[in-house]
């Protein structure tokens, strides 16, 4: 419960609201008698809840109305029809007994809490580039909010490219060290025996290669945060000198006998499950122990996919920013990026909008624009229908442009069919009928190619130089069901 945020009793029977304040006390909220005309005369921001008893000259509903921010608990059964109006969280009877009153200044806090202004303007603002409304990354920004302001250890799991250091930044951000450094290091990236010096840093002279004295990165956190990534990568022998450093607060630079005091707040971060690692002794329990002081668990984006559509625009936006192209994605297209596993995550997620912003800037992209993992739902291809000259003009085009020529050269069984138009080139005396000889000729071409291919569509439109979508409109024109 709150100690800061002071909870008031109103209630004109003076002997109840005196035993409710002394229990109030008792599980150590910091109440008090008010009366109705404090309510009317304050902002109350800084009033958790408010228990409301019997009022004389005053109008209940009004009084409460008049406050929508703040939750309150109606003293007696008396008062039950007022229960209806919104921030009436419930009812308080006498005895006041310690379950129903610790749970209902529990619902106040979440009342208080989940208030939509402060939770979706006020805090959002706060946070640097943690993208998502779902209620799991609302959790994650309660518990940076919580833990920001201590300087207790944090622990941060979760697989790969869920925003581990995204959330570690924002702890640094809002706690009262931002104006000091935050420094990473990625613990699994940096091999074994360079870690000590990376970590602690060297004295000249402290082995092959130190040619100068030399910062690590705990130095250069001081007064800040340090943030050890992939700390489950961290071989054994560091893990030791790491969790001295953690329990005494001083460490050493390589080759160096001087101690200096370690002030900084340790962020560690790993996708590996740290349990599992300690029963097969990869991992030491005592820095477990040390490092997990306050566990936060990053959902996957499977987890929280309705924050694909937020997520997404956020990226493109990011990357318009710097150049990149702008893409817009259908509903559906939308819909189907929800249905996928995201086993990379926001990564994954980022990678996708940049392939998408290079491949169709300035467009609309649809399911079937997305590559083929990303296809989750069926949706009906739209195929353009084109007015009749523009489909005439094109097979002229395709035929005298790149068609009759190669196809001579290349392939002289070609044109052994019954059809006239075996011999294309030349021009019976008595003239043709040009348009309806085009289209014999195209059939004739088409099935040649569809039973060349087994029926295959795409490859039949390969061999005639033409797109899918042209071939499947061309069947449909000539009524070709392959
Ligand atoms: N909630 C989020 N909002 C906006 N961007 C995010 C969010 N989560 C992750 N990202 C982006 O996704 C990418 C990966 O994030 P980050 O490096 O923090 O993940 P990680 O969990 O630390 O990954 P790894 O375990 O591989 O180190 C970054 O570009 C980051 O900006």
């Amino acid at each position: 419960m709150s100690l800061t945020n002071s909870t008031w009793v109103i209630d004109e029977n003076e002997n109840r609201a005196n035993k409710l304040v002394a229990s109030l006390c008792f599980i150590g909220e910091h109440a008090k008698v008010a009366t109705a005309t404090d309510v009317q005369e304050s902002a109350l921001h800084h009033v958790e809840t408010v228990f409301l008893g019997a009022l004389t000259g005053h109008d209940h509903e009004t009084l409460i109305k008049s406050q929508p921010e703040t939750p309150f608990i109606l003293i007696g059964e008396t008062l039950r029809p007022l229960l209806s109006l919104a921030n009436v969280i419930g009812i308080l009877a006498e005895p006041f007994a310690y379950a129903p009153t610790t749970e209902l200044l529990r619902d106040c806090q979440e009342y208080k809490r989940h208030l939509p202004n402060l939770t979706n303007s006020k805090n959002e603002k706060r946070f640097d580039g943690l993208i998502g409304a779902t209620s799991e990354i609302e959790h994650i920004r309660f518990l940076i909010q919580q833990v920001a302001k201590t300087n207790a250890n944090v622990l941060i799991l979760g697989e790969s490219g869920t925003g581990k250091e995204v959330v570690a930044r924002n702890i640094h951000l809002l706690s009262n060290r931002n104006s000091g450094p935050f420094i990473p290091v990625n613990c699994g990236a940096i091999p074994g025996d360079l870690l000590e010096s990376e970590l602690f840093g060297h004295e000249k002279g402290a082995f092959t290669g130190a040619i100068s004295t030399r910062k690590g990165r705990f130095e250069m956190a001081q007064g800040g945060t340090l943030f050890l990534d992939e700390i489950g990568d961290m071989p054994s022998q560091m893990q030791v000198k790491l969790l001295r450093v953690l329990q005494e607060r001083v460490y050493e630079r390589v080759g160096g006998g001087k101690p200096i005091k370690a002030d900084v707040r340790i962020i560690a971060a790993t996708h590996r499950n740290l349990e599992t690692m300690i029963e097969e002794d990869a991992f030491r329990e005592d820095l477990y122990y040390r490092l997990n002081v306050f566990p936060i668990e990053n959902p996957s984006l499977r987890e929280r996919k309705n924050d694909v559509p937020l997520l997404l625009q956020e990226l493109i936006k990011r990357n318009v920013a710097v150049g990149g192209a702008n893409v817009k994605f259908t509903e559906r297209a939308l819909d189907s990026l929800k249905e996928h596993g995201w086993p990379g995550n926001v990564r994954e997620l980022s990678n996708l909008v940049e392939r998408m912003q290079i491949m169709f800037p300035e467009k609309v992209v649809d399911v079937s624009d997305l590559p083929k993992k990303y296809q989750h739902i069926d949706v009906e291809e739209y195929i353009p229908e084109y007015p009749e000259e523009i489909l005439e003009r094109q097979a002229l085009n395709d035929i005298f442009s790149e068609g009759f020529g190669e196809f001579e050269e290349n392939d002289s069984d070609a044109f052994d069919t019954p059809l006239d138009t075996s011999q294309p080139a030349v021009l019976p005396a008595e003239g043709i009928e040009l348009k309806s000889y085009l289209a014999e000729l195209e059939v004739c071409l088409i099935e040649q190619a569809l039973e060349r291919n087994e029926n295959v569509v795409a490859r039949a439109a390969e061999v005639l130089g033409v797109r899918r979508t042209t071939l499947v409109e061309k069947m449909k024109k000539y009524n070709l069901n392959n």
